[in-house]
């Protein structure tokens, strides 16, 4: 049995779908992430942002429980890196990035992208998830734009058609969180805009999963985000509500570069002054 204050802090870890603590990732002498700390409500849509090698991807790795902090604390969904079965945890994310894009075999047909990312979790329902299963696909497939490609197959799929089919994969298994690593990179503007609108539509679902979106570019936050983590060189630049964090002066701080920030409605744009 815990004491008090244990009981009070994992009790506070228990509404909390990300918590890092003191949290350093280390590679071949190189810090990836350092002296990070950040706490992930459920009703909050993190998007993270920074320079190239500022440790982003290392960071949804963590989140994704496909990586373990050399230092610190990494609680996901409650439950404390190194002290949880992480193939049960992972079925309780959803996480699209460029490696998933990787993974996914180009003779595959789009329904069963997204129906086989069920199979693992609900297995155990097998008598009833055919039809119910195939039916949420279906629906997946429709809020994302992409149900007329249910019978095609993943390669034949343009950039922008692979990276919808991959968010309807991720919220297949009703995650109770949503990691997206860039997933408009690669996307014209027309598809970026597409894709843009449709995360901002989810992001302001009260139902919906917490998010955490990392991105390069400010003009990709789709409105309805509410936080916002500036991350350079492996360390928090800012961290907090997105109007207070996207400011000219920490981005210019982050990417090294006088840059001016502008607000246009709710979308962001940058540029260097
Ligand atoms: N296994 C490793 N050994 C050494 N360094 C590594 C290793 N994996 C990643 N790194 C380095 O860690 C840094 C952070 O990588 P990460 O992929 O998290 O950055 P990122 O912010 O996602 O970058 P990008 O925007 O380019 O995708 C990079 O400088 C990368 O080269």
């Amino acid at each position: 049995m815990g004491t008090v204050n244990e009981v009070a802090v994992q009790d506070n870890l228990d509404d909390l779908v990300i918590h890092l603590s003191g949290v350093e990732v280390r590679r071949g002498g190189n810090k990836l992430l350092a002296d990070l700390d950040w706490a992930v409500e459920l009703d909050e849509r993190w998007v993270v942002l920074g320079p190239n090698g500022a440790g982003k991807t290392t960071l949804l790795k963590l989140a994704a429980a496909e990586l373990h902090p050399s230092d610190g604390a990494v609680h996901v969904l409650g439950e404390r890196l190194g002290k949880v079965d992480v193939f049960e945890l992972r079925t309780r994310v959803g996480f699209t990035s460029a490696a998933v894009n990787g993974r996914v075999p180009a003779e595959e047909r789009v329904r069963d992208v997204v129906l086989s990312a069920g199979y693992a979790v609900l297995g155990r329902w097998r008598e009833s998830y055919d039809t119910l299963d195939t039916a949420r696909a279906d629906e997946l497939l429709r809020a994302l734009g992409i149900e007329h490609l249910a019978e095609r197959t993943y390669g034949t799929l343009s950039e922008g058609e692979r990276k919808r089919t991959l968010i309807a994969r991720a919220l297949m298994t009703d995650p109770e969180l949503l990691l997206l690593d860039e997933p408009a990179a690669g996307l014209d503007l027309g598809g970026r805009e597409d894709l843009v609108a449709r995360l901002s539509t989810l992001a302001m679902d009260p139902d919906a999963p917490a998010m955490v979106l990392v991105t390069h570019h400010v003009e990709e936050i789709p409105p309805g985000f509410t936080h916002a983590l500036l991350l350079a060189d492996g360390y928090s630049v800012a961290a907090g509500l997105v109007d207070d964090v996207l400011t000219s002066e920490n981005l210019s701080k982050a990417f090294g570069q006088d840059l001016m920030l502008q607000r246009s409605g709710d979308r962001y744009f940058a540029r260097r002054r």
